[in-house]
């Protein structure tokens, strides 16, 4: 009852957004789908709630074919698109309202899935949603994508664009829908929230670079990797880019991550060098890797 994708292919004129796509999703798993702007993320999701069709391969979405059985996809599944959709004129009430309305129940009815997330919007429900904030709008679209308690979640960039108190809160809503039985899918492009996921595909350009938990995708990362930083930042990064043993660098927030090309690497005779660009406080130990490092390696 979750989700299965086999060799997808969509292009829009010259453009491919998809390249032979395949996975599965587990029944009940919080999958999520990791990429830049522009890797395939929509579309797929465009075309597993059969909003779209693909011009090659199959897939199903809680045991139904998404050509064959769009109808009980349609009942079976909750979208929560990336942006518009919700009505901005309306209030909250009148958007839940509406939801529920088109597919056949009532906010009552299937109160308890989303009690959680609509009380702390409720006290606002005369409110229009063009006038919510952007973590209130997120928690409608939520609700409104909950209220026909749907077997299959698909989040397209849920927390693009809300505040990170919002955020954190969002995935423990997650997490507590998860216990309910619902498979989620989920895309971010966010690599802190690929982390919370049980398991996560790292996709770009169309294509799927890796798939596996977070833990395992990182212990993938194929070499020991350093926190460099130093008085001048885009010194640092001019000297390292011109250092003969470097094999790759990548800024990361007030760091330089850096692997270095040979097997085993003098930290002393780094620092000598960067000494030697006219470089101060200089300050090189070894850390771990993030997903972020991890895609960017695979994404060479
Ligand atoms: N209707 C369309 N016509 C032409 N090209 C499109 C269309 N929709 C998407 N694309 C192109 O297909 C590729 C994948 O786009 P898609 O929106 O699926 O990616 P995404 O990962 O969801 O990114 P974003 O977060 O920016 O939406 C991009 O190169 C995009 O420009």
């Amino acid at each position: 009852m979750g989700i299965s994708v086999s060799n997808i292919t969509k292009s829009y004129g010259k453009v491919t957004a998809l390249s032979d796509i395949s996975f599965d999703v587990k029944p009940g798993e919080l999958f999520g789908l990791i990429g830049p702007d522009g890797a395939g993320k929509t579309t797929l999701f465009r075309i597993l709630t059969t909003l779209l069709i693909a011009d090659k391969g199959q897939a199903t979405v809680a045991g139904y074919d998404v050509l064959k059985e769009y109808k009980s996809i349609r009942n079976s599944v909750g979208y929560m698109p990336g942006r518009f959709s919700l009505y901005q004129d309306l209030t909250v009430e009148e958007n839940l309202n509406f939801f529920a309305t088109i597919f056949g129940t009532t906010i009552e009815e299937n109160y308890d899935l989303v009690k959680d997330i609509y009380v702390q919007i409720e006290p606002f429900k005369t409110r229009r949603a063009g006038k919510l904030s952007g973590g209130m709008k997120q928690k409608l679209a939520l609700s409104c994508a909950l209220i026909h308690k749907p077997k299959v979640l698909f989040l397209d960039e849920p927390t693009t664009g809300v505040d990170p108190v919002s955020r954190k809160e969002f995935w423990e809503m997650l997490k507590r829908l998860q216990k309910k039985d619902i498979t989620i899918l989920v895309s971010t492009p966010y690599m802190d929230e690929a982390a919370l996921c049980d398991r996560i595909a790292l996709i770009q350009d169309g294509k799927i670079l890796q798939i596996d938990t977070p833990n395992a995708i990182v212990s993938h990362f194929p070499k020991p990797l350093y926190n460099i930083s130093a008085n001048d930042m885009y010194g640092l990064i001019e000297s390292l880019t011109n250092y003969k043993h470097t094999y790759s660098i990548f800024p990361f927030g007030e760091f330089v991550h850096y692997t270095d090309k040979r097997d085993t690497m003098d930290i002393e005779r780094l620092k000598t060098y960067l000494e030697s660009q006219n470089l101060t406080d200089i300050h090189i130990e070894k850390t771990q890797p993030t997903i972020e490092d991890t895609f960017m390696e695979l994404a060479k």
